[in-house]
């Protein structure tokens, strides 16, 4: 009988707590106590397990269900179990006598009844290791799909609509890069030019840095107070290509991370805010409202939480002490979306979509809000829409339909790189980026892959006068 190690049961404890509660497993791995005294090895290691079999669920299912005879049966907490020590076989590629022991111990801890069971299930999950990546088991053309999920540890559906949006090169980077950590970059606050103990590496947009020392940075308090910000490089991108002279009404606004990067971007250009920030969620409101303060960015900007459907509720109030319905110069939805350009970020996200929600329901709903949105531009304004999804049905499809509507008269899509603060000296760089990465009609498309950031769309449409 070997030792249960601390790490593989606080990442049993945070992942079973993460399914009970719907809690982000992340966060867990930050607030357990049996997580919290980890040293700093055991703690990457924990985190590293709870992260990956929340990205790999449903295929480690798969594999281990192939060895039970009533999956159905299988205890909660065994499962969960069994879970970690197959992702630790499939994903690590771990030396499987290690991986079956301590996967046995786990199982131990929650019933000793089980202990059996776990180690013959294990053992033939470690054997059967390569046929079940290699799609063995499938004897139609779907194999090498089935295969390729796999690897990944997405849904095979997932994968389909991924190769259909993304064309074949695109998809398997993104698919390949699905278990790496994704880059991290951040927003400095034009406040400070250094953070202390940080090295800051330049990236093609001003203000913009990437940051290799990822616990130096959380170390260094900089995010806690408001001096920078982390944000994906793409999605600073497209918070910048929002920033022009006159109003803003920003839709979807959140938690406020492109708010802060719009805000510094202004403070750097010279340009004042008139800037209502609006989302469904008061408490959304209410953290972006909190950080801008603290980041000294706040003069100028609004707030106001409600269902963007109605945005006439949403900005009565705005409405009724303007005397007039407002019409802004730049109306930014940055919508509801599945996520799937973040997933490296967000493990949660491939288990808990359906396919229903990326072809359906938010192609719909995103539909709807850039409708809405539209009625809200003023004359020569702006209507910049974006997502963080790499799935056409999302993004360039959305699009194409927004535009044959009636609404849509009097709009035409124009290239990204030439919104206003990519025709600025400063900008050259990333108008150049902007470039690189813009479609054939204007509309900037990303995929993550192997040290690349995120995925992210925007489109950028113009109002004729
Ligand atoms: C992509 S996220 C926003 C991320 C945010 N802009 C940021 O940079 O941190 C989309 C946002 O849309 C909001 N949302 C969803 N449905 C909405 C609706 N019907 N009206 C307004 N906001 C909505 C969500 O609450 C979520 O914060």
């Amino acid at each position: 009988m070997s030792r249960l190690s601390p790490a593989r049961s606080a990442a049993l404890a945070a992942l079973l707590e993460a399914d009970r509660s719907g809690a982000f497993v992340r966060d867990l791995m930050d607030e357990l106590p049996c997580a919290r005294s980890l040293d700093q090895r055991d703690a990457a290691f924990a985190l590293r397990l709870a992260l990956g079999v929340s990205a790999t669920k449903g295929c480690l299912d798969e594999a281990l269900d192939a060895y039970v005879a009533k999956p159905g049966k299988v205890q909660r907490s065994i499962r969960m179990a069994l879970r970690i020590a197959a992702f630790e076989i499939i994903y690590l590629g771990s030396e499987p006598r290690v991986a079956v022991s301590q996967g046995a111990e786990l199982v131990r801890s929650r019933a000793k009844s089980a202990v059996g069971f776990a180690n013959a299930v294990l053992r033939r999950v470690a054997e059967g290791r390569e046929a079940f990546l290699a799609a063995s088991d499938i004897v139609s053309d779907e194999r090498a799909v089935v295969s390729m999920a796999r690897r990944a540890g997405v849904p095979a559906w997932l994968a389909r609509e991924m190769l259909a949006s993304m064309g074949d090169a695109h998809a398997q980077a993104a698919l390949d890069a699905q278990l790496e950590p994704a880059p991290l970059a951040i927003q400095l606050n034009p406040r400070i030019s250094s953070i202390g103990g940080v090295e800051l590496y330049d990236t093609p947009l001003v203000g913009a840095f990437r940051v290799l020392d990822r616990a130096g940075l959380v170390g260094s308090g900089a995010l806690r107070r408001d001096d920078a910000a982390s944000s994906d490089l793409n999605a600073q991108i497209i918070a910048t290509a929002a920033i022009r002279p006159g109003s803003t009404l920003e839709i979807g606004a959140g938690r406020g991370t492109k708010t802060f990067v719009m805000g510094c971007g202004r403070s750097r250009m010279g340009l004042a805010a008139q800037h209502v920030a609006c989302d469904l969620s008061a408490h959304k409101c209410d953290l972006n409202r909190s950080r801008l303060i603290g980041a000294g960015l706040d003069r100028g900007i609004s707030f106001a939480a409600g269902d963007c459907r109605d945005l006439d509720g949403v900005l009565s109030q705005l409405d009724s002490g303007a005397g007039e319905r407002l019409l802004f110069d730049t109306v930014f939805l940055d919508a509801p979306c599945s996520g799937t350009g973040t997933m490296r970020r967000h493990p949660e996200i491939p288990w808990r979509l359906q396919l229903d929600d990326t072809v359906s329901s938010l192609p719909e709903l995103q539909l709807e809000l850039l409708v809405e949105a539209s009625s809200r531009v003023a004359p020569s304004g702006e209507l910049i829409y974006a997502t963080c999804s790499t799935l056409e049905a999302e993004n360039d499809r959305v699009v194409e339909r927004f535009l044959e509507m009636p609404q849509a008269r009097g709009f035409q899509l124009a290239p990204v790189s030439e919104s206003y603060a990519y025709t600025l000296p400063d900008f050259e760089q990333a108008s150049a980026y902007v470039r690189d990465h813009e479609t054939e009609t204007g509309c900037f498309t990303t995929y993550p892959a192997h040290d690349a950031f995120d995925g992210h769309f925007c489109a950028r449409f113009i109002r004729i006068a």
